[in-house]
């Protein structure tokens, strides 16, 4: 063994205060569409969900995929625009949504995990009644006319009610649920939901111990573009007020401040590409990405 190779036992004593903090929770970790990458990144990402499983860690998984349907919808010649980060869904690119959140992308997750050692099942928000949705009605303020307005995003829902009822019987089960973003309305209307969205109020609903929230950069990255470590909730409203926080990071940093509010104790924003993200995270002192704090 080479010096510089870390010692097993170090390792394993290093490890074992946090696996006793983190027993028997539960732990929210949202694998975004783009931290999902090549194949190899997502089995890794199979593995440490089923290895936090197997030390009795309660993982649920939310998923995005983003990129996999605007893939889809490049095949099938529709164009899509984003407001804030969410996509404004007509009626046809609905069905396409679905189709990829709740079809391949939904499986190649659970699979992953369960080639890992693990079991899970991927659920969609219609379920069980898992997410039951409304539409999402997005306000935004017009610095011009000095006015709020409400754009119209199509079928872009908001979680209203999250029934945990089947989340509890998988995890009760050693089962790790692995949810696609999709909700459905009281009258049976299916909406589209940002993952990072449903994340937060699956976690919340779930009084998770911990939100992880897996992309493709570091972390919320300040207006020089370094990685800022921990931000206020105050210092994130400043940041998108000011404009660089952005895109696809605002539903990130919403969901963050929804999570603290709802009591959740560590949320925070990394890079899944980066090996072994989720255990570095949860099982080290050295955790990277962003923290964010009340
Ligand atoms: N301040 C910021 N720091 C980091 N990323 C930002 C920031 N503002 C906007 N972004 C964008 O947000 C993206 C992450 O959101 P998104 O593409 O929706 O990821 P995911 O598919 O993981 O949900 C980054 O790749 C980056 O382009
Ligand atoms: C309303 C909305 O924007 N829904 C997202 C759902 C998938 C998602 O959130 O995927 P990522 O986490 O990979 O970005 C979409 O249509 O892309």
């Amino acid at each position: 063994m080479s010096d510089d190779t870390p010692d097993p036992m170090t390792i394993i004593a290093g490890a074992l205060p946090f696996l006793k903090r983190y027993d028997d929770q539960i732990v929210v970790v949202k694998y975004g569409g783009h931290a999902m990458g090549e194949e190899e990144t997502a089995l890794r990402f199979g593995r440490d969900i089923a290895l936090l499983e197997q030390v009795g860690v309660q993982p649920v998984v939310v998923h995005g995929g983003g990129p996999q349907i605007n893939a889809m919808l490049k095949r099938l010649n529709v164009q899509s625009t984003f407001v804030q980060g969410l996509r404004v869904t007509d009626e046809g690119m609905l069905d396409v949504v679905e189709m990829v959140l709740a079809g391949p992308v939904n499986k190649q997750v659970a699979e992953a995990i369960t080639r890992a050692g693990a079991i899970a099942v991927g659920v969609s928000g219609k379920d069980g009644g898992l997410i039951r949705a409304r539409k999402l009605l997005r306000r935004v303020f017009d610095p011009d006319s000095k006015t709020e307005q409400v754009l119209d995003l199509g079928f872009v829902g908001e979680p209203e009610a999250i029934d945990t009822r089947v989340l509890e019987l998988l995890i009760g089960a050693d089962i790790v649920p692995v949810v696609a973003p999709v909700g459905v309305g009281a009258d049976g209307q299916t909406y589209n939901i940002n993952a990072d969205t449903v994340a937060g109020a699956v976690a919340g609903a779930l009084r998770a111990e911990r939100l992880l929230l897996l992309t493709d950069v570091r972390g919320v990255l300040g207006p020089d573009g370094a990685l800022i470590p921990e931000m206020t909730v105050a210092e994130v409203r400043a940041g998108i007020a000011a404009g660089w926080i952005s895109g696809g990071m605002i539903p990130k940093v919403e969901t963050c401040i929804y999570a603290i509010e709802k009591g959740v104790k560590g949320v925070v924003i990394l890079d899944g590409r980066v090996p072994h993200a989720v255990l570095r995270e949860l099982l080290t002192d050295h955790g990277a990405g962003t923290l964010i704090k009340p």
